[in-house]
């Protein structure tokens, strides 16, 4: 008999002021794949959704919930999600927004695709039968130029090197030293695909549809920008004088 979708799954889902999308989107991804577990990595949010998780987790015992004392940036908060995994023994991890803008109802799809026999599968925006909803202007116009520079810079295949809706083959991430992945924002997403890439393992792109969030706010600001192009370029002539990651 198929194993229950999502059986040796660990869900981790970043929040830092998320108060008003935790619970709606925590059902969302148990009623998706009810065997999955599911931690929530709050960075001490100043609105509550800590407090929140907490009472999610005391009615759930697949649902668990890692306090960190600040606000360290995505990078760093899903690093700590996955030594969780790696410790735990989770054979697959799984990246997702806390603000609705991912549809967990993707994820058998994408677990499907792990099974396999793919090391990473991307949810993708930027791949055909992939698109983007109530995205203004200029975050389009972001994601676009960014990850076409991205790509071509690391020589990458992948489309959308900065999306945010994962699963990764935990043996994959254990392939790479996490202790040496230093970006702290989105760039985190093009820092870990790329190196992944580079090691040969198989990446698979599965085109989503992503949501603008309709409550609370991005974190997206000027330097989560600058900190991508500088190190995007420096990776890239590194790359270029035989100094893989
Ligand atoms: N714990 C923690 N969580 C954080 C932090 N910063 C952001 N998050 C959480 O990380 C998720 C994504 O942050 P958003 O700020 O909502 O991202 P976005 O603007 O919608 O960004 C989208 O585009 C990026 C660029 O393409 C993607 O990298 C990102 O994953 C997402 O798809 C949310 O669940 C948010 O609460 C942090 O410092 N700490």
């Amino acid at each position: 008999m198929a194993e229950p979708a999502g059986e040796g799954t660990l869900i981790v889902v970043p929040t830092y002021n998320e108060a008003d999308n935790v619970e709606a989107v925590i059902a969302r991804i148990v009623a998706a794949v009810p065997a999955a577990h599911v931690l929530v990595v709050d960075d001490a949010s100043p609105d509550g959704t800590g407090q929140i998780a907490d009472r999610l987790a005391t009615a759930n015992a697949r649902i668990a919930v890692l306090h960190r004392p600040e606000k360290r940036g995505l990078g760093a908060a899903y690093l700590a999600g996955f030594a969780h995994a790696i410790d735990g023994g989770y054979s697959v991890v799984v990246e997702i927004d806390a603000d609705g803008s991912h549809d967990p109802a993707e994820l058998p799809a994408m677990l499907a695709q792990i099974a396999s026999g793919a090391d990473l599968v991307i949810g993708s925006r930027w791949v055909d039968g992939g698109r983007v909803i109530d995205w203004p202007a200029h975050r389009r116009a972001i994601s676009r130029v960014g990850n076409g520079y991205a790509r071509a810079a690391l020589r990458s295949r992948v489309s959308d090197l900065t999306a945010g809706f994962r699963a990764y083959r935990t043996s994959a991430l254990q392939s790479l030293d996490l202790a040496t992945v230093s970006s702290q924002g989105y760039c985190f997403q093009v820092e870990l695909a790329w190196r992944i890439e580079a090691k040969g393992c198989t990446v698979v792109e599965h085109p989503i549809t992503f949501v603008e969030r309709t409550q609370g706010r991005s974190k997206m600001h000027l330097g989560i920008v600058l900190e991508a192009l500088f190190r995007v370029t420096s990776w890239s002539v590194l790359m270029r004088l035989g100094r893989q990651p």
